[in-house]
């Protein structure tokens, strides 16, 4: 099979989309977190949801891993994936604790439609049909859609109020960075040797994944 340049396939897609990719990842909810004019009602609104929502990403990076392990040509790809779960766990620890400073109980919570929606869709992804470059680019996907919108939380120029500056770490470190250009790094390998159906596939779950995150973000200024 032809060898094609994953790195610009995925950097293509970006351009294709750039609109709904700055939407994603430049969000009203995400730039007054930057610029220290988010209210406390829509921040405690987005924990409450993204700790319901991370619950569910949790059988979903089973599902990416199990798939690594049957069908990866490289064996990294298993451990870069166990890193994941070993930093969920530790992101569900750091949930409980960040909803307990902020008053929000997290057992009184409901999934929101979005929520919903995109819970909906992770389960759609768990299927053993799914192929594995598909789901392993939504994978990426989401998890850099944060890595982007807060590591521009980070920045010198930001504003980010310092009572959420943990928050923000959690996803805009480097270390978060770095596992995101791993995870690209895989889904490009994969997206190189794909049949054009699973590249197509692919890029439908890339946009779809976008438009989950704009939806979800909006869930933090209420119904
Ligand atoms: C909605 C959403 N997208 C991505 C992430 C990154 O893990 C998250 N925690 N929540």
């Amino acid at each position: 099979m032809e060898e094609r340049e994953g790195a610009r396939m995925i950097d293509t897609w970006i351009n294709n989309h750039r609109q709904m990719y700055d939407r994603a990842t430049r969000h009203p909810f995400v730039l007054s977190v930057r610029d220290g004019t988010v209210d406390s009602s829509s921040f405690k609104r987005w924990l409450g949801q993204d700790y319901i929502f991370v619950r569910q990403f949790v059988p979903f990076l089973a599902s990416v891993l199990l798939k690594a392990c049957r069908e990866s040509e490289d064996q990294s790809d298993v451990e870069v994936l166990l890193g994941g779960i070993a930093s969920l766990h530790d992101e569900l620890s750091w949930f409980k604790k960040e909803a307990s400073k902020w008053d929000v109980m997290l057992n009184a919570i409901t999934p929101q439609k979005a929520n919903q929606d995109y819970c909906r869709f992770l389960e759609s992804l768990m299927l053993p049909e799914v192929d594995y470059t598909v789901a392993i680019t939504a994978f990426w996907a989401i998890e850099s859609v944060y890595q982007k919108s807060f590591s521009s939380c980070l920045e010198a120029s930001s504003n980010t109020p310092a009572e959420l500056m943990e928050t923000f770490q959690r996803w805009g470190n480097d270390g978060f960075g770095q596992y995101c250009c791993a995870l690209c790094g895989i889904a490009e390998r994969r997206l190189g040797t794909a049949s054009e159906d699973v590249v197509t596939m692919a890029e439908g779950v890339f946009v779809r994944v976008l438009e989950s995150e704009v939806r979800f973000w909006d869930m933090s200024y209420g119904e």
